[in-house]
Formats: structure tokens, C-alpha cells, sequence
């Protein structure tokens, strides 16, 4: 009698389960009242869906595809919304909002010995983050930008000393410059000069030291693809298993940029000198290991490690994109081209030196207002990030563009979407036309606050204002310095998405202009 009951039972169960699982899936689509939101069918029942179309669109940005199919808000995953409409910028972003960092940034955190080493970037704890920043805020101010110029005036004069040496007037393939793959020399290089005083040495040697671009390329393609579904980062990097045969040495995942960071913290602090003694010029490190010395309750040796880390993560590959379109979109545009070298031959104060690769001053950059309109117009053409900002929606929940969004809800807007809003900066969106940010005033204010390429609000770029130092020093000191033109005017250049949108088929040849005396 009970073993009828038992198989009757067993029987009964094996068909609910079509029932359960149809139920279950119900649910998923029509929790919240989400399914009032337009998207892809399959989205709304898991990530994958994301995950897969990220894998096999890699030179797409899947929000400005999904946008353009469904509209301003569009539901990419069984609890993810993703919005087009700028004013969704201030309701997720400002400050005090009570939002915090998705996952997927999780996946970003790297990790040494196996143990992972949480960046600014990837801390998801927001209170320790607000606490840490506060900490080492100093260092990136405007007014802090002024010490570091020597250090990155010693880069820019190698970089010209370099490219002279190697490509200037060279004719065949040995005059052929790979553009994108040099500017992140200069970026990974000026960034440790900056970070260390001293640099990785990618410029001298004219190749990828110790594998760490190549290190970097495969894990910003891994976030981009594992950071749609964090819970797999549980299995292919941060696995128990390998973190536990990495702590006992057996197996190495540690970033390559690790012991180049480790061995200049510890000549910093090994030594008799104090930490801000660095020839008098004081860099990144030394900042942050002050900054242990105040906070010793907030930053300790880790946090400094993690710092310096994340400079070359953060600010390397972000700044030579951003480098790599400035002149790319120049190049193309040979009428905007023509206009910023006059303004840079007018403008510029006439060099009397002997030095013939000499960098520009940051102060007379600034005064450079077309530099200024070109540099703006490639961020907003080709924002770097191409990720979704996620948030997650605080446990109350929130009102995004006037919407109700329930607690626990992953939000996000993509800059690759935002910055092509025509309402905001006009009908010619898909035009490079730097005059844009020198008409309407009003409107150019507008613009300026709707950029979104280094974030907004409590987690926005913290290296904005030294990304803006190296860019503006090192366009102009090129673009005075030698004449650039393309290999190939006819060619594209081709973009990969990989987290950061990478440049590549972009080749130029260089001669030596005559210098203004
Ligand atoms: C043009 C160059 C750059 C671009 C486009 C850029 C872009 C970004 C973006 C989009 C974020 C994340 C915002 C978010 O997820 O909400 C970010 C964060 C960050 N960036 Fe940059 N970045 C650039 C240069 C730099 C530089 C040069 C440094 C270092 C000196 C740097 C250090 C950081 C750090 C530490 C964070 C994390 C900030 C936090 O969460 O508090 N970035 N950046």
C-alpha cells in the first residue's frame, strides 16, 4: 500500500515538473510587472541570453543594438533594465542615491596569491569605497595636476624621441606606425611614471613588457563577457579550488604589472626615505602610502597595492582609446585637422630651445579652445567604456524617468547610447563635428553635463583629471612635432568590444615638421 502510494507519488511529481518549470518561468517574465518592458523574448528568462549575444556580437555594444530595436528602456535580462533616456543619468548616478555597484564589477577585481584584491573600481562595498576615496581623493585634484606634469613631460619627450627614431620619414613598411598599439605604450608608460616615477619600459622597447597587454586584452574580453553572468566567475577564475592551489603556490594567476607594483612599494618603504621622498617630485605611490600613514584604519598595505594596480588597470587602456580616437576622427576629418594645427602654430608660444621633441605646457593646452573641441567631440564619438554602468536599485525601491523601479533591480545606461542622444547634441549625432561644443552656450553646458565616458556621480572616474594631463600635453606636443597622416586613407579602423572599445587597423606615417622659432 505505501509503495503505491510512493510510485503514485514519484509518477505524479514526474509530470508537475513540466508545470513547475513553466510556472517558474512564468513567474521570472511577469514578476514585478516587468514584462510591460520591450526586449528581447529570451532575456526575460535569464542572462545568458546576454551572455551569448556579447560572445558573438564582439564588435558590437549590445545596449546601442538593443536601443535601437526597443526603445528607451529595454529589459535585458529577467531583472535588468537598461535606459536610453539621459535624465535616467542623474536618477541612478548622483550621489546619496542609495544605489550600489552591480556584480558585475565583482568580476573585475583581480586577484594575487588567490586572494582577490578589490580596486576602487570593484569594490561593491560602498561605505568603504566613500571612506577610501575620501583617502586618497587628494592625489587626483586639479589642483594636485600641476606636481605631476614633470612626470609626464619626461614621457611625452621619450615618446617623440621614439617615434622620431623609429618612423619619422621612413619610407615602405618600416615608416608604417600601428597608431593604437603605440599610444598604449605611451599610456601604460606614462601612467607608471606617474604611479612609480618610474616606468614599465613599453616605449624603449617598442613591445609589450612582461605580457601585460596582452594579459590585460584577455581579461577585459573575459569581464566583458563573464561580468553578464558574475556566477561564473565562481567557476573559471574565482574558483575555490584555484584560489586555494594559487595561495599554496601551485598555481599562478597573478598580473603580470603584480611584481613591478610589489617591488616599487617595497623600495619605497624598505628605504631609509619617507614615502613622499621621490627626487622631489611627488608621484601616485607616494600619495597613497602618506595616506596610510593618516588612515591607518582605512588603508592599509593592500589597499595601497590595489591602488597602484588599479591605476595601470584603469588608466592605461581607457586613455590610449580615448588617445587612439582623438587622432583617428582628426585624421578623417582633414578640415578639423587643418583648423587645430593652425590654432596650435598661432597659439603656442614659439620655442627658442634646442630641444626639438619638447612637450607642450599643460597651461598654454589649456588655452587651446578647438584642442578642447576636437578632444570632446572623439569622447563623445568613441566613449572607452563600452560596458553597462550597472546599478542595483536600493531595497525600497526607486523612481528612474518617472518609472517605479522595485529594490534589487539591476539599472544601467551606456555611454555608447547616451552620448548618440540627439536632443542633447543635436540632429548630426553620427557626424564628428567639434564646432558643436564651441556654438550655444546653454546647450553646451548641457552636453558637457551628459557626457558619460568616465561615469557619473559617486563612482565616476577618479583619473579624469590626469587622463585629461596626458591627453591634452601629448596631442598638441605630436601634432607640432610631426606631420601625421594615414597609411591608408581609405581604410576604417576596426573596434573590438572588450569591455573598453579597442581600435585597431589604424596605421599612420610621420615626418618631422619645421619647428616655430
Ligand atoms: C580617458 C581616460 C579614462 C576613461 C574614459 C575612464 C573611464 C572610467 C569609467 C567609465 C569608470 C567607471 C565608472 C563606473 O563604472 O561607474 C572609471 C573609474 C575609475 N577610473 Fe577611469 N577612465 C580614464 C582614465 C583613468 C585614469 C588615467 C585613471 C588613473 C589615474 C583612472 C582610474 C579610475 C579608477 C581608480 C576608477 C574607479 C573609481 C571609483 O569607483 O571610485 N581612470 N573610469
Amino acid at each position: 500500500m505505501l509503495q503505491d502510494i510512493v510510485i503514485l507519488s514519484k509518477e505524479k511529481f514526474l509530470y508537475a515538473i513540466p508545470f513547475i518549470i513553466l510556472g517558474w518561468c512564468l513567474h521570472i517574465r511577469y514578476r514585478h510587472g516587468f514584462n510591460k518592458y520591450k526586449g528581447p523574448f529570451l532575456a526575460s528568462f535569464t542572462d545568458y541570453w546576454r551572455y551569448r549575444y556579447t560572445r558573438d556580437h564582439r564588435n558590437e555594444i549590445p545596449s546601442v543594438a538593443l536601443h535601437a530595436k526597443y526603445g528607451d528602456i529595454v529589459r535585458a535580462g529577467p531583472q535588468k533594465l537598461s535606459f536610453a533616456n539621459p535624465e535616467a543619468l542623474k536618477d541612478i548616478y548622483s550621489i546619496n542615491r542609495g544605489y550600489v555597484k552591480s556584480e558585475f564589477y565583482w568580476v573585475a577585481a583581480s586577484v594575487s596569491k588567490g586572494t582577490p584584491l578589490p580596486s576602487l573600481f570593484s569594490n561593491l562595498n560602498e561605505s568603504f569605497h566613500a571612506r577610501l576615496r575620501r583617502c586618497v581623493n587628494n592625489a587626483f585634484a586639479l589642483s594636485t595636476l600641476v606636481q605631476y606634469e614633470p612626470l609626464v613631460d619626461t614621457t611625452v619627450h621619450l615618446f617623440l624621441r621614439q617615434l622620431n627614431k623609429r618612423f619619422a620619414g621612413k619610407q615602405g613598411t618600416g615608416g608604417v606606425i600601428d597608431f593604437p598599439t603605440w599610444l598604449q605604450y605611451y599610456a601604460f608608460d606614462v601612467i607608471g611614471e606617474l604611479t612609480y616615477s618610474s616606468r614599465h619600459g613599453f616605449l624603449e622597447s617598442g613591445q609589450d613588457v612582461d605580457g601585460i597587454i596582452a594579459y590585460l586584452d584577455k581579461y577585459m574580453s573575459y569581464l566583458v563577457l563573464v561580468g553578464q553572468m558574475p556566477i561564473l566567475d565562481k567557476i573559471f577564475w574565482k574558483n575555490p579550488f584555484f584560489m586555494w592551489l594559487s595561495r599554496h603556490g601551485l598555481y599562478d594567476d597573478t598580473f603580470p604589472a603584480v611584481p613591478f607594483a610589489v617591488k616599487a612599494m617595497r623600495q619605497r618603504t624598505d628605504s631609509d626615505c619617507k614615502p613622499s621622498d621621490t627626487n622631489g617630485v611627488p608621484d601616485l605611490l607616494s600619495k597613497f602610502l602618506n595616506a596610510k600613514e593618516l588612515h591607518p584604519d582605512v588603508v592599509g598595505d593592500k589597499e595601497v597595492l590595489a591602488m597602484a594596480l588599479s591605476m595601470i588597470f584603469a588608466g592605461s587602456e581607457t586613455t590610449a582609446i580615448s588617445l587612439s580616437a582623438v587622432f583617428y576622427y582628426l585624421l578623417k576629418n582633414p578640415r578639423c585637422l587643418s583648423k587645430l594645427l593652425e590654432e596650435i602654430d598661432k597659439e603656442l608660444p614659439s620655442d627658442d630651445s634646442d630641444e626639438p621633441f619638447s612637450s607642450v605646457k599643460f597651461a598654454d593646452a589649456n588655452k587651446l579652445i578647438y584642442l578642447d573641441a576636437c578632444v570632446k567631440e572623439a569622447f563623445r564619438m568613441h566613449p572607452a567604456p563600452a560596458f553597462d554602468m550597472e546599478r542595483v536599485v536600493p531595497p525600497n525601491g526607486s523612481t528612474i524617468c518617472g518609472e517605479f523601479i522595485p529594490g534589487g533591480t539591476i539599472v544601467s545606461c551606456n555611454a555608447w547610447v547616451i552620448h548618440k542622444n540627439k536632443g542633447i547634441f543635436g540632429e548630426d549625432v553620427d557626424v564628428y563635428r567639434p564646432e558643436r561644443w564651441l556654438e550655444d552656450d546653454q546647450r553646451v553646458k548641457i552636453m558637457n553635463s551628459t557626457l558619460f565616458h568616465f561615469g557619473q556621480g559617486a563612482r565616476t572616474c577618479i583619473g579624469k583629471n590626469i587622463s585629461t594631463l596626458e591627453i591634452y600635453k601629448v596631442v598638441p606636443s605630436i601634432l607640432k612635432t610631426f606631420e601625421v597622416t594615414l597609411n591608408d586613407p581609405k581604410q576604417d579602423w576596426k573596434i573590438k568590444n572588450a569591455t573598453f572599445v579597442k581600435p585597431s587597423h589604424f596605421d599612420v606615417r610621420i615626418s618631422l615638421r619645421q619647428k616655430k622659432h
